[in-house]
């Protein structure tokens, strides 16, 4: 009972604690994915855990979190070691983690999701002093989120606040924070950022933050240590450092690929080659949750659609590629109507990389391989003469493309879901874009990549569009949307607000309209 007082009562009584790792070293298999790893984190500090997909950053706070058991090494906490061996156990002691998967209760609300958290949660709950005792703690905290709403209405972005509030009522003083912003407006996560960044300097909680954005690195971060291959190749102050110096940290010497340069496209005259003629789909409660959209999409052109997730940006890519159906409208390629089933997509060169492709583009247990050959399996040269499959040559693809796209995999007989998440997203556009593409339709396509694998990939799609592909992408990151389109459009509410030339609009014009407001002073259709 004392207890449950102390949470409602002030936050974080004991404050801040420093977190360090001393020489954790984890293998799986062969793969030593941490070698030797010390990190040093300063109670009351803001600290960037940087590095490349795959450097070992999840399997670092996995192994503080005790979702691992390091091979060997400790953890210390106010410089004591501690041993942890569940996330319960890290609870207890006081570090919490938000998730890039959200762990709320999508029909509960958001009081009832804070409630149910506690691990000191009362049988039968009384709910007028619990809600008192809400209210009071959401008074204290740096950012709000409708109590009363339940998690399934809220959008993507105010979830993430609730995993975050969620932690510090439950008294967490040292929070992990697995690329938070990523599914945030722009000023959301600068909101968002620079409060933690508040209750850090003022003693109340320590933060790790893994992250691939340099902009928030170096804007809301005290200090940071990157990750290359297992090993620390650096850290120090995040004020004091370039961004060049922390990218060669991150990657070595090596040199980027240069962006793919925007050659002139072939859009205007040309027949759309893909039409989205009024198109509408309902969710599974029947909800519109696509809105009579339509849109043109030509030859050498990328047309970008911005929106802040959950609104209707996903259902439009599902319609896209057959995974919900269509309630409404019609879809045309070439002006010829359109089903997104196999023959067509084949027929039309229609290739994709959905949101969240371990989930819903890859088999999470079949191999690397396997996976890849998803498109071709039934297609010369893996084929072979008498109609069946032939492994070696499946593989012989497989490995082809792996080099090509520099997905790290220990083979190409590994499974899927033993890639880190940015080498599995790797392997499934190394498998879209590795074919003759006459439509393109991307969701996200660099969520969750580190920088170099981002550039690579933009590149890539350029490429396609510059060879004449037409291209469809959808994606909550903003700069993306601008650096790449030529045509944009933001999505709110199920509807697609006016398409304009990307030339024509700025950050700043779009960013509004992703927050809600209208089109109007965009102009143009
Ligand atoms: N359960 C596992 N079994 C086998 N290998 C694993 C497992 N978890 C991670 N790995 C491997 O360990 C290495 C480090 O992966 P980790 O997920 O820690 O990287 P990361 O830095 O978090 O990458 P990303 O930015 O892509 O999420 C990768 O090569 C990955 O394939």
């Amino acid at each position: 009972m004392t207890q449950t007082r102390l949470r409602g009562s002030a936050p974080n009584p004991g404050g801040a604690m420093s977190l360090e790792t001393r020489q954790m070293t984890k293998t799986f298999g062969a793969l030593r994915a941490l070698d030797a790893v010390s990190l040093n984190v300063r109670a009351g500090s803001f600290h960037a855990l940087l590095g490349e997909n795959g450097a070992g950053k999840s399997t670092l706070v996995k192994c503080i979190m005790g979702f691992h058991a390091a091979d060997s090494g400790a953890t210390l906490l106010d410089g004591a070691p501690v041993a942890i061996t569940s996330p319960r156990q890290a609870q207890m002691r006081g570090i919490g983690m938000v998730y890039q998967h959200f762990t709320l209760v999508p029909c509960l609300t958001a009081a009832e999701n804070l409630v149910i958290a506690r691990p000191d949660a009362p049988g039968i709950i009384h709910w007028r002093a619990e809600r008192r005792r809400l209210e009071a703690f959401m008074d204290r905290m740096p950012f709000r989120v409708p109590l009363d709403r339940r998690v399934a209405d809220l959008s993507a972005g105010e979830r993430q606040k609730l995993e975050i509030l969620k932690l510090l009522y439950l008294d967490q003083r040292v929070l992990i924070l697995d690329e938070p912003t990523s599914v945030m407006t722009p000023a959301e996560a600068d909101e968002v950022l620079h409060l933690l960044g508040g209750m850090a300097h003022r003693g109340e909680i320590t933060v790790l933050m893994i992250s691939h954005k340099f902009r928030e690195v170096k804007a809301f971060c005290d200090s940071f240590t990157v990750l290359r291959h297992g090993e620390v190749t650096g850290s120090g102050s995040a004020h004091d450092t370039s961004i060049a110096a922390m990218s060669r940290m991150m990657i070595g010497e090596t040199e980027l690929r240069a962006r793919a340069p925007r050659l002139s496209g072939a859009k205007g005259a040309a027949q759309p080659r893909l039409t989205l003629d009024s198109i509408s789909a309902d969710d599974a409660t029947g909800r519109r949750v696509v809105d009579a959209v339509t849109l043109d999409i030509h030859p050498g052109e990328i047309v970008g659609i911005a929106g802040v997730s959950g609104n209707g940006q996903s259902a439009l890519v599902e319609v896209l590629s057959g995974q919900r159906a269509l309630a409404d409208g019609r879809l045309l390629a070439e002006g010829q109507p359109f089903a997104p089933r196999r023959a067509d997509l084949d027929r039309y060169k229609v290739f994709g990389l959905p949101e969240e492709p371990l989930r819903n583009a890859v088999v999470a247990r079949m191999s690397v391989a396997e996976n890849m050959a998803f498109r071709s399996f039934d297609k010369a040269p893996v084929v072979g003469r008498f109609g069946l499959i032939s492994p070696a040559r499946m593989r012989a693809a497989a490995d082809g493309l792996i080099r090509r796209y520099n997905v790290q995999t220990p083979s190409a007989d590994a499974l899927v879901e033993t890639l880190s998440g940015g080498n599995v997203q790797r392997a499934v556009l190394a498998r879209e874009l590795s074919g003759d593409v006459e439509v393109l339709i991307v969701a996200n396509p660099c969520f969750g990549l580190d920088f170099a694998s981002v550039a690579e990939i933009r590149a890539q799609i350029m490429e396609q569009r510059n060879r004449g592909a037409a291209v469809l992408l959808v994606s909550e990151d903003l700069d993306e949307v601008l650096e790449l389109s030529d045509r944009v459009a933001v999505m709110s509410a199920g509807r697609l607000g006016p398409v304009v030339a990307a030339d024509a609009t700025d950050r700043d014009q779009i960013g509004r309209q992703m927050g809600g407001q209208t089109g109007e002073q965009m102009g143009g259709h």
